[in-house]
């Protein structure tokens, strides 16, 4: 009988879950780097599923048209961590889905359970491939130690105290972490942690997941961090 991801994943998968701004992405993309594998950022598809949804006048509080937006979702998406890519029906969307009215509207999006569905059964898939590629893949999301794989070897939990993640999202987005900077911040770390949190955990580890809090650790040490959980989970 041929694999399906439905039965097990291709590679060696790591999985990373964490709140916004904890350092997912960047660290897994680093980590990828490091170790060779390729990288999925899945918060990326919600964002490009909240966009084509968006560009069709997908009234985003229909959740049947949502649902019906992403049973027909033309996502292409690149695991290269050096060159990650995500177009929409052709249509370059990498740098459109990180837009503020994206992050506004994303957590509507991903808070349709069917469509969780549909893009986990797509992020297996994407898992798989990448694995077959180049071995493993480093996955990172909110659901991705829980939902989408939970048979992964390696499952972390990525987190930082909320002021360590509304200071690094300031700097980001405006260049300082001063007291108006981290105000003109917080609807995008906070309110969205709370609405993400209806329908996924990602603030408490589940069994067999190693929590790192890079609270008080700079990019590097955060990376150096996940390849020693990654270490020891080979030895
Ligand atoms: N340990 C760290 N120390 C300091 N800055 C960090 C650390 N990890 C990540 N950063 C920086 O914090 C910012 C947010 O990181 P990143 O975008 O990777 O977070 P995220 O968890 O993927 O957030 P989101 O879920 O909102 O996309 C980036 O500018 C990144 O370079
Ligand atoms: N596995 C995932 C990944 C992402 N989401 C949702 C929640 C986020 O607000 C949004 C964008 O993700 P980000 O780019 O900030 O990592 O996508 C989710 O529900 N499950």
């Amino acid at each position: 009988m041929p694999d399906t991801p439905e039965d097990h994943l291709s590679g060696f998968v790591i999985a990373v879950d964490g709140p916004s701004g904890s350092g997912k992405s960047s660290v897994s993309k680093q980590v990828a780097r490091s170790l060779g594998y390729g990288f999925l950022d899945t918060g990326a598809m919600y964002r490009a599923l909240t966009w084509w949804c968006l560009e069709q006048g997908v009234d985003l509080t229909d959740q049947d048209a949502v649902i019906t937006t992403a049973e027909r979702f033309p996502l292409s998406i690149g695991t290269d961590p050096d060159a990650p890519t995500v177009t929409v029906g052709g249509t370059d969307v990498a740098a459109a889905i990180r837009e503020p009215r994206i992050s506004t509207n994303v957590s509507a999006v991903a808070a349709v359970l069917p469509v969780r569905e549909i893009l986990r059964v797509l992020q297996r898939r994407l898992i798989s491939k990448a694995g077959r590629a180049t071995g493993g893949v480093v996955a990172e999301g909110r659901d991705i130690t829980t939902v989408v794989a939970p048979d992964a070897p390696v499952r972390i939990l990525l987190t930082a105290s909320q002021e360590a993640r509304l200071a690094r999202r300031s700097k980001e987005l405006h260049g300082a972490a001063d007291a108006g900077a981290v105000a003109a911040t917080r609807s995008q770390v906070v309110d969205r942690d709370r609405a993400d949190s209806a329908v996924s955990e990602f603030t408490v580890a589940a069994d067999g997941v190693t929590t790192i809090d890079t609270s008080h650790l700079d990019f590097q040490g955060s990376v150096e961090a996940v390849l020693q959980v990654v270490e020891a989970a080979r030895a």
